[in-house]
């Protein structure tokens, strides 16, 4: 089980200095959609440049022209590119194709998606690397989370990993843990925290302890 640390609320130089201080325990970064939104691919490419050793995702939630957007995430340096449950099979096809041209990974994110067994099931069928459950910021504000999510994609897919996020926190990971997750995805439980280290030094013990 790995974790995966999202920054959705900072800029570069920002997140280049919370990195710093997490980096030994954390095995992914994940460039969040607003930090692409606000800086664009740089934000990947100079964090990849910044920390050469931890695997970095850019998180762009791709809907369209997946082909092409894989390719530019990939040239900027990121090594799992996300697209959504939702989008067209062409898409994900496309997806597929370029990361496996390009030596990456892509994390198919099931937000929004209602039959989530069944879109699970087509998804692993066309050979995405992980599909991941996620409770985004909206309905997270409403008390929900994605805990019996996870176990409904964990029952149906046999092939990609299975991953997690959305209002994660060090009270709630033990219950995430449970359920055998490959992936773990924490933003705000992590940056949100006065010593964020200690947060990540004792969610990355968890994890490892799965
Ligand atoms: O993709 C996201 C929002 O769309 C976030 O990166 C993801 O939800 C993890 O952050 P948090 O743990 O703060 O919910």
């Amino acid at each position: 089980m790995e974790l995966q640390l999202a920054l959705d609320l900072v800029n570069i130089p920002e997140a280049i200095e919370l990195v710093k201080e997490v980096e030994e325990h954390i095995d992914i970064v994940e460039i969040g959609t607003p930090v692409v939104i606000n800086e664009g691919l740089r934000a990947v490419k100079e964090v990849k440049a910044a920390f050469p050793n931890l695997k970095v995702l850019a998180d762009l939630k791709i809907m369209d022209a997946a082909g092409y957007e894989v390719m530019k995430a990939s040239e900027a340096g990121a090594d799992i590119v996300t697209i959504l449950g939702a989008a067209e099979d062409m898409s994900i096809k496309g997806a597929v194709e370029e990361a496996r041209k390009q030596g990456k990974k892509i994390l198919v994110d099931m937000i929004a998606v209602k039959d989530l067994a069944g879109r699970a099931k087509e998804l692993d069928s066309l050979g995405v690397d992980y599909i991941c459950v996620h409770t985004g910021y909206d309905l997270q504000a409403v008390g929900k989370n994605s805990f019996e999510d996870l176990q409904t994609i964990k029952s149906v897919v046999k092939n990609a990993k299975t991953a997690i996020a959305g209002g994660i926190k060090l009270e709630t990971l033990a219950e995430v843990i449970k359920v055998q997750p490959d992936l773990v995805i924490v933003g705000g439980g992590i940056t949100g925290q006065e010593d964020k280290k200690a947060a990540a030094a004792k969610m990355q013990e968890m994890v490892k302890q799965g």
